[in-house]
């Protein structure tokens, strides 16, 4: 469904140099298959999961979403992608306007996007909304009247509002607590079951990725340039889930 191939992407730290975040990382996500990313603290994880929405853009490679570069899609081809790949972004109020109340910046989904008819609209954002234990009272607020874990839950909801084929998931459910990152973690399966989602789950939670996903990636540091102090190197390297020494 998603292909990245050949990514590679730096970024620049001063005269002539760049540190070098992605390195030649080609990745397959198919649908209905849930993928762990892991990897140590500013390996590139993020910024992968930002190449995937075409938040920013790779030096070289490109991405494919069944079969199209999406820096060269027409317009309902974009519409189209952008209804079907969606992220929780790992700092979840950069989902929402902080402007809008949430739920003027949840309906919003519906003025671009077809997911259901206007009448059952209301009653949709209201069940994403229990699945996500987040009571209806919250919509009247903006986002800065919300605690991170509130936020966190409420990002969830908007990407699933329009039932994505793909959900990039950055450290997603880091800010609540267990028993609603059990919860959080049941609404994924059932979407995942009944529209054959897929996730790219990046985590530092070795134990949940371990729980939740089919196979696991991890982002692994390899080495540098000859002269390079500021240049590091990462390749994502598919890896066991019981080798979490590999993180
Ligand atoms: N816009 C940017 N400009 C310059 N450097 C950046 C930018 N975005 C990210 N970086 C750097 O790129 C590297 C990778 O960042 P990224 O956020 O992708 O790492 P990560 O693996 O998600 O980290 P963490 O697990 O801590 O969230 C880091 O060294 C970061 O400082």
């Amino acid at each position: 469904m998603l292909a990245l191939e050949s990514i590679t992407k730096s970024y620049p730290t001063g005269f002539r140099r760049r540190n070098v975040v992605l390195a030649d990382v080609s990745l397959l996500l198919t649908q209905g298959r849930i993928i762990g990313l892991v990897g140590p603290s500013g390996c590139g994880k993020s910024t992968l999961g930002h190449i995937i929405l075409g938040l920013e853009q790779p030096d070289r490679g490109r991405v494919l979403f069944h079969g199209r570069d999406i820096r060269h899609m027409n317009r309902s081809s974009k519409m189209e992608f952008r209804k079907n790949v969606q992220m929780v972004p790992q700092h979840p109020d950069a989902a929402f306007n902080p402007r809008l109340s949430i739920g003027a910046s949840l309906r919003e989904v519906f003025r671009f996007h077809a997911v259901c008819p206007r009448h059952e609209q209301a009653d949709y954002l209201e069940a994403t909304l229990q699945h996500v234990c987040v009571p209806p009272e919250l919509l009247k607020r903006h986002p800065m009247q919300l605690s991170g874990g509130e936020i966190q839950r409420l990002a969830i909801a908007r990407a699933i509002l329009t039932k994505p084929a793909l959900v990039v998931l950055d450290e997603a459910t880091s800010m609540v607590d267990v028993s609603v990152q059990a919860a959080v973690i049941h609404t994924l399966r059932d979407l995942h079951r009944e529209h054959d989602t897929a996730y790219l789950f990046i985590t530092h939670d070795m134990a949940l990725a371990n729980a939740f996903c089919d196979e696991i990636l991890c982002m692994e540091r390899r080495g540098g340039l000859p002269n390079g102090v500021v240049a590091k190197r990462y390749s994502v390297v598919q890896s066991l889930a019981e080798e979490p020494s590999a993180v």
